[in-house]
Order: structure tokens, then sequence, then C-alpha cells
């Protein structure tokens, strides 16, 4: 039976969407000790320091018995040296293998939350696009860092408290040999000491999940409004004194809970330091009385005291390694979740390579496609947002029976109105998707047959808003080549029309670009996006022509990059100039899901059907939204329509 519990063992609930509510799967405990295997070993060292330490705690009262019974009441010096010599070599080794168990213990709970991250991030990486898409960035990078680091410190604790049963057995064994009278009252009392303990240890974590809640809940907040389209759009829309009001409220929330954790991690401490002195005076109580009537000697009560100092620790430590253990399951069955999610698009045993530097020919025959739905491809506890009704839903076909041909080496230009499923025309190029039934083909192949590698080296796609990492110009280029010489850099960069730009920043190639780096405008990372893309030289193009207006000196760079681009490629573009749809060898029209028209810019006009109708009702309309003619568009005789931003989609 699947379990349902809360990330850090408390409060289980059935229904509650929380993100830190977690299915617990039958079989998790087994799994989660098979990571132990690699590791047996260290845990095999681990028990054997650990005995040893037990013993050397349970040695040392022995000793004192001796020190105080034949030496002190004896009044022989000898044996009180030795004793004390032998306890303070004993106290030396007892610290050296605390230091051993902890250095063992870190090893064994790194190395294995080492094994499960790795794990974890190597199988993310092969997710497909579609589960970054809806899962919110904030909750998975903490479950793949902040919570496994969590969970590396619980499993750590868990694994020093195991140590603390070795130690409970043997000082309740001692306590036996030495009185049973004694050890039979401390097994009573001790019940009656844990009961308030425990409950405090269930009140400090709970109030630590909450703590964790709303940390996670303000950076999560932080990490939306702080990044840079977060922060424009809060400057320009944003209601500053509403915007503080919910940072303040979320602060408070972490302060006071801060506070109510200080002071009940107080009352443990105090707890735990009351029930040692009761517990003294108890033994002293009762043990003196004993010793008055000749029951037993002095130097056994002042080893039952010592030992008794020794048990507490130990016990307090296996009073909570319940809630510890639960918890470890718990965040493992976290990454396991993450792990059970099957990659829906996967590279076959048998796949085949692409033929590498010959341009292939792209064909589209009676594809279907919807986009998958939350459960094909993501978990719940990820989308902070998602509703259950949205879980199983699935959203209708957004491409129809969709057939075409791009010859190799051609130009196809793809328009349509907006949402009329260009972009998603072109993610199956990339094998972002898989179509739902259809097959579309590279060169003869289906993609599906295809390696990733080698698709990943034929197709290259620059998308309209370029992304670069935070990092210099020289490493965002390298990126798609990293055995790419200077001279080949400065001659992707000019064959982008880039070159001039970058030549003339102070630090060229070594300024830093992305977020927080030199900022550059659409154009100029379109056309650093270009340059990536010469780097890498892929056989087939994919892109995506920028919408935003671009003065006319940029748009014609952009436009002589483009050109660079496409030369000797087969080419898919979603277009939005004019320049463009005339150069294409085809123009296919999209509309709800559809190829509805193809053909040439000419033949197209002249069939008089969406195209004829799109280009001419902006043709109608020259002025509206209209960039400036290109340079190499100036010789074209019939004035430019604004055609580009309106009727063709974006
Ligand atoms: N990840 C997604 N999940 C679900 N539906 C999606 C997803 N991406 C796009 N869609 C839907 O698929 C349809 C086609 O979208 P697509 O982005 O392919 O259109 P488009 O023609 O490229 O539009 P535009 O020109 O505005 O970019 C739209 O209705 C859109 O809402």
């Amino acid at each position: 039976m699947d379990v349902v519990l809360r990330f850090g063992g408390v409060d289980k609930s059935d229904d509650d969407p929380d993100p830190w509510v977690t299915k617990v799967h039958k079989g998790t405990v087994r799994r989660v000790l098979t990571y132990f295997r690699p590791h047996i070993g260290k845990v095999a060292l681990f028990v054997l320091v650990a005995a040893l330490e037990a013993l050397i705690v349970v040695a040392t009262p022995l000793l004192l018995k001796e020190l105080i019974d034949e030496g002190i009441v004896k009044n022989d010096v000898g044996v009180v040296v030795l004793m004390a010599c032998i306890t303070a070599g004993l106290a030396f080794v007892a610290a050296a293998l605390a230091l051993v168990s902890g250095y063992i213990s870190g090893k064994i709970g790194e190395g294995i939350t080492y094994d499960l991250r790795v794990q974890a991030l190597e199988h993310v990486r092969r997710l497909p696009i579609a589960f970054f898409t809806r899962t919110q960035t904030g909750i998975l990078v903490g479950r793949l860092h902040s919570e496994l680091i969590m969970a590396q410190q619980h499993f750590t604790g868990l694994l020093m408290a195991a140590t603390g049963v070795v130690m409970v057995v043997v000082v309740l064994a001692e306590l036996i040999y030495l009185s049973w009278l004694v050890a039979l009252i401390t097994l009573v009392l001790i019940p009656i000491f844990l009961v308030p303990w425990i409950r405090v240890g269930r009140v400090i974590q709970k109030r630590s999940v909450a703590q964790m809640d709303a940390n996670t809940g303000l950076g999560g907040l932080l990490q939306e409004r702080f990044n840079v389209q977060g922060a424009m759009l809060s400057k320009l829309f944003g209601r500053p004194a509403e915007e503080m009001a919910e940072f303040k409220e979320r602060s408070g929330k972490i302060r006071e809970i801060g506070v109510s954790l200080s002071v009940w991690g107080r009352t443990a401490f105090v707890m735990m330091a009351l029930m040692a002195s009761l517990a003294t005076a108890l033994v002293y109580g009762i043990g003196g009385g004993l010793v008055l009537a000749g029951a037993f000697q002095l130097g056994t009560l002042v080893a039952i005291a010592t030992l008794l100092s020794r048990l507490f620790g130990p016990i307090t430590q296996l009073s909570g390694m319940q809630e510890l253990a639960q918890t470890v399951v718990v965040s493992f069955s976290r990454v396991f979740e993450l792990l059970d999610l099957k990659p829906l698009i996967r590279e076959r045993p048998d796949a085949v390579d692409l033929e590498k530097n010959k341009a292939p020919d792209i064909e589209f025959e009676n594809v279907r496609f919807r986009y998958p739905t939350a459960d094909e491809v993501s978990l719940a506890s990820l989308e902070h947002l998602r509703t259950e009704r949205e879980r199983g839903e699935v959203s209708p076909d957004v491409l129809r029976d969709v057939s075409f041909h791009v010859r190799a080496g051609t130009l196809t230009a793809l328009v349509g109105p907006s949402g009329a499923g260009k972009s998603t025309i072109t993610h199956l190029v990339s094998r972002l998707y898989d179509p739902n039934s259809g097959t579309v083909r590279v060169g003869g192949h289906d993609l599906r047959d295809l390696t990733f590698e080698s698709l990943r080296d034929t197709v290259g796609v620059v998308s309209q808003d370029a992304y670069l990492f935070h990092d210099t110009i020289r490493e965002n280029l390298l990126y798609a080549r990293p055995t790419a010489t200077e001279e080949e850099l400065v001659e992707a960069c000019k064959g982008a029309q880039i070159w001039d730009l970058i030549e003339s920043l102070p630090l060229g190639l070594d300024t830093v670009s992305g977020d927080r780096g030199y900022r550059m405008s659409g154009g100029e990372k379109q056309r650093l996006a270009i340059a990536r893309l010469l780097l890498k030289a892929p056989s087939i193009v994919v892109l995506d022509e920028a919408t935003a207006h671009l003065d006319s000196e940029s748009e014609a760079a952009v436009q002589r990059a483009l050109k660079t681009a496409l030369r000797d490629r087969t080419s898919m573009v979603i277009a939005h100039r004019l320049s463009t749809i005339r150069e294409a060898d085809q123009i296919l029209v999209i509309d709800g899901g559809g190829v509805r028209e193809s053909g040439t810019h000419d033949s197209l006009l002249a069939a008089g059907g969406l195209y004829a109708e799109l280009y001419r009702t902006q043709f109608a309309n020259p002025d509206r939204d209209a960039p400036k003619p290109e340079l190499e568009e100036a010789e074209v005789e019939e004035p430019e329509p604004a055609i580009q931003y309106m009727g063709f989609g974006g």
C-alpha cells in the first residue's frame, strides 16, 4: 500500500496538493537500502567503530569502581594511579574513535547522497522539454539541491543515532550486571522522562518543516520577482505597497517560526539537563541507601551514576530515530518519484546515425499531435499551481493530419495566424516532441530511429528570444563548438554581422553577456545566436524570426546574417519578414493546426486564397507597424507591406 507523507515526517494527509506532500511507495525502504551496497565496507567499519566506542563507554565506570573500591577504600595509591591513567588513556581512544565514526558516517551519507544526486541530475537532463515547460523552476531546483542537502543531513543524523542502539544495549547490560534493582528502576523511569521529550521533539520537527516551507515560499517569490524580467514587470506594473506587504508578511512568518524554534530548542536542552540531574539525585538517593544497607559498595554506586549519565544522550537520539528514518525515506522518495518519471522521448537501442555534412530533406506525413498531459510529463509536486482537475486533462490536437515535404537544401517559410501551430511544427523537427500519429522524416529516416547525438548535430535552432548564459561572449559561442579556434569565432561573428559590435566592446569576445552582463538588444542577441549556429554548422536550420521591430540597420544586418546562416542548408523559418517569405522556395500557410496552402509567394498570391487575403489586408495598410525597408529590399519596386508583423503570427 502507498502511504502519503509530508516531507519532514509529520502531518499525514491524503488530499493536500501542497508540494511537500509525497507518496511513499511500497518497497521504498528496500530501494533506499540498495544505495548502501557500494558502501557496505564503510558501513561494516562504522558498526565496528561504534561497538568499540560503546565498549569504552562502559569500561570507564568499571574502572572508576575499581579505583574507588580497590584503591581509595583500601588505601592503595598504585591502583588509584593506574586506574586514573587507564581511564584518561581510554578517553583519548574514545575521542579518536568518535572522530573516526564521524568521518565514516559523513563518507557514507555524502557518498549515498552524491550517487543519488548524480543519478537524479542525469535523469532530469534527459527529460523532455515538456517536463521543463510544466515544472516550476524554483521547486525543481529545490528538489535537486536543497532538499538533497537536507536529506543528507538527516541521513547522517540517522547513522549517528544508529550507534545509539549499540550504546543503549551495552549500557543497560552493564547496569543489570551492576545492580538489577537500579536497572529495573531505570527502565521504568525512562519512559516517564521520555514522553515529554518526544512531544517537544515533535513540535520542533513540525516547526522546522514550517520554517522550510516558509523559506522556500519566500525564496520562490524572490526568485520570481528579482530576476530581470520579473523586476521589470514589477517596476512597470507593480504595486510597491502591496508587494512590500507580502515580503514583510512572509519574512514575519519566518521570524515567528524562528523565535518559537529557538524557545523550543532551549526547552529541549533544559529538559535534557533536568532529566540528567533528577536521575543523578535519584540514583544517589536510592543507591546511597543501598550502600548504607551494605547491599553494594560505594564504587558500584559511582559506576551506576556515571553509566546513567551516558544513557540519556543515546536514548534521546533513539527517541527521534523513527521520525528521522521517516524523513529520510520521504526525502529519498521525493527523488525516486523524479527518477521514476519515464522520459516520453527516448533513444532506441538500435538507433542509427544520420549521415553528416549532407543537407537532408524533411518530410511530415499525416502528422497528428497534441501537447502531453501534466501526468504524462511531470509531477504534481513540482507544479505549485496544478489543480487535481488538470492532471489528466487531454488538450485538443494542435496539429491535424499535417503533410508536407521540404526538399534538401531549400528554404521553407511557415506563415499563418498566431496559435496556428507553426512553432509546434518546428518543435517536432528537432524532436522536442514526438507526433501522436504519423511520421516526421529527416533524410528519409523516421526521427525516432535516429540517435539523439546525430539529430542534435544535424538540426540547429535559433529562437526568437535567443538565450545567452551569464558568461563571456566567447564561452557562449564555444557552447556550440568547444573546439572552435579564435579565427573560426571571428569568422562566425562576421558572418552573423555581429563582429563590429563585439570588436567595439573594450573586452571584445571576453565581455560578459547574459542576464547580469552586457545587455544586448533583441537584434544583437539574435545575431549572436546566428553566430553560434554558424559555428555549429548544422545541415538543417530551424529559425523563428524575431518579431520585435528592429531599426533598419539591425534589420538589414539580421537579414544579411540569415543569408549566410541559411545558405546550402535545409531550412524551415517561421517567417515574419516579407524578404524571407519572398526568398522561400516554398511557403506553407498554417492555419488551425493544418497546412492550408502551399506554394511560392507569386503562386500563392495568384491563387487568391488565405495567403493573398492576409497579404492584401496588410498591403492595404502599409504604414501600420511596418519597419523601414531593408537596405537589400530597397530595390524592390512594390511598396513593403507590414505583413510580417500582422497576419503571419507571432
Ligand atoms: N506546451 C504547450 N502545452 C499546451 N499547449 C501548447 C503548448 N505550446 C503551445 N500550445 C498551444 O498550441 C497551439 C499552437 O501553438 P504554436 O506555438 O505552435 O503556435 P504558433 O503558430 O507558433 O503561434 P505564434 O505565431 O503566436 O508563435 C496554441 O493553441 C498554443 O496555445
